[in-house]
């Protein structure tokens, strides 16, 4: 393995080749600190338990070209790019990525168009598509990667490096659509501190959730929490610690922490509360002295997307700590988004989570 380290981001190491596993020994014999390079492999050795498929559409981008390099070297998922073979190969080639056990899907081809066009058709019927407009719709490779996981041609798709989040997230509400037990699709980021990882959600998606829709959140993210090995202690947060705050702001988080309990009961949730009284033992032992969560939360709801988005960059920005994310949640099946601004290890990051949201 080597590191680059890059000006944008100096604490991030960035994965250029196969890991050596006698470095990641140095880390691993130090457990209670959670790096990302520990993070990444981690992540990697879970997705390679149960391999899976990954669909990238965006193979006009260096940066993902790389990082399915990386996956592919490292026995991570199988990939599947869509678009010109030849071109594809050529452009991989010319820079010295090694993609040649991918697969690549021409989207024109009938193999896929004759049982996609009229399945995206019936789908969208309610919304007066048709087989001509479905044939459209497929041109744009988000529509067509998307189709691939609905149909079953690929278990999850990652996109977003050039598209926006609508762009990349929209089909697949569209087409994947939500799971039955949860009204929304949300997000969190996975926020790598030097001792633990902490959840932030949703940071990405909705911005003015109702209390029914931040339960919602709560429990989807309380489930992602679990599924990358948090065990969740949920705080719903607020500027008010129980009633030292008054609005109707506190009181949509007083009904959210009422509906998400009752949604499921065997979570240890509190709210509303501050994130002080949330993290901090010292600050909970005065504001919130008789909650289980207070001082040990380790899994923080934000009200609306403005507090959390603006939550979680002001920490990644001012601590350094690296935030894995927005990884999407409530999707029958795995879709993640990636940001514009997303370098070579965030999207190898991103494949892994996606492969491991995949797995049964
Ligand atoms: C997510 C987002 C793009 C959806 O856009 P939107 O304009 O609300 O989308 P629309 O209302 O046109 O809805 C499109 C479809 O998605 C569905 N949808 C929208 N939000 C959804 C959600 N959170 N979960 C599930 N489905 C959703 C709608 O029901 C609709 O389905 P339909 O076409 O079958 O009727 C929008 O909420 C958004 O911009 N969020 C903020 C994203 C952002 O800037 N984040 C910060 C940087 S990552
Ligand atoms: C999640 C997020 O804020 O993404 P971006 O920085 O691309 O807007």
């Amino acid at each position: 393995m080597r590191e680059e380290i890059t000006a944008d981001h100096p604490e991030v190491p960035v994965f250029t080749d196969r890991i050596d596993e006698s470095i990641l020994e140095v880390f691993k014999q130090k457990p209670t600190i959670r790096t990302p390079l520990v993070f990444q492999s981690e992540l990697m050795e879970r997705a390679r338990v149960q391999r899976r498929r990954i669909v990238l559409p965006e193979a006009d981008d260096d940066r993902v070209l790389q990082a399915a390099s990386i996956i592919l070297t490292n026995d991570v998922s199988d990939i599947v790019f869509i678009g010109d073979e030849k071109t594809i190969r050529e452009r991989a080639n010319n820079r010295g990525y090694n993609i040649d056990d991918a697969l690549i899907v021409d989207p024109a081809d009938p193999a896929y168009l004759s049982r996609y066009v009229p399945e995206l058709a019936r789908l969208r019927a309610k919304k007066g598509m048709t087989e001509e407009q479905a044939a459209e719709k497929l041109k744009d490779l988000s529509y067509f990667a998307t189709m691939m996981v609905h149909m079953g041609d690929a278990d999850g798709m990652v996109s977003g490096a050039n598209h926006t989040t609508a762009e990349t997230i929209i089909p697949s509400f569209q087409i994947i659509k939500t799971k039955p037990d949860t009204s929304i699709v949300s997000s969190v980021f996975l926020m790598l501190m030097a001792d633990r990882v902490l959840v932030y959600g949703d940071c990405a998606v909705n911005t003015n959730p109702t209390p029914a829709q931040l339960a919602d959140i709560t429990v989807s993210s309380a489930e992602t929490a679990i599924q990358f090995g948090v065990d969740p202690r949920i705080a719903l947060l607020s500027y008010s610690s129980g009633a030292s705050g008054t609005g109707a702001d506190v009181e949509a988080v007083v009904e959210a922490t009422r509906l998400a309990r009752e949604k499921n009961p065997d979570l240890l949730i509190e709210g509303p509360i501050q994130y002080d009284a949330a993290v901090d033992p010292n600050v909970a032992r005065k504001k919130m002295p008789d909650s289980p969560v207070a001082g040990r939360a380790n899994v923080f709801i934000f009200p609306s997307l403005n507090a959390g988005n603006i939550g979680y960059k002001a920490v990644q920005r001012s601590s350094g700590v690296v935030a894995v994310g927005p990884i999407l949640q409530g999707l029958n099946k795995p879709v993640n988004d990636l940001s514009r601004g997303a370098l070579v290890d965030d999207i190898v990051n991103t494949i892994a989570i996606t492969a491991v949201q995949a797995q049964n």
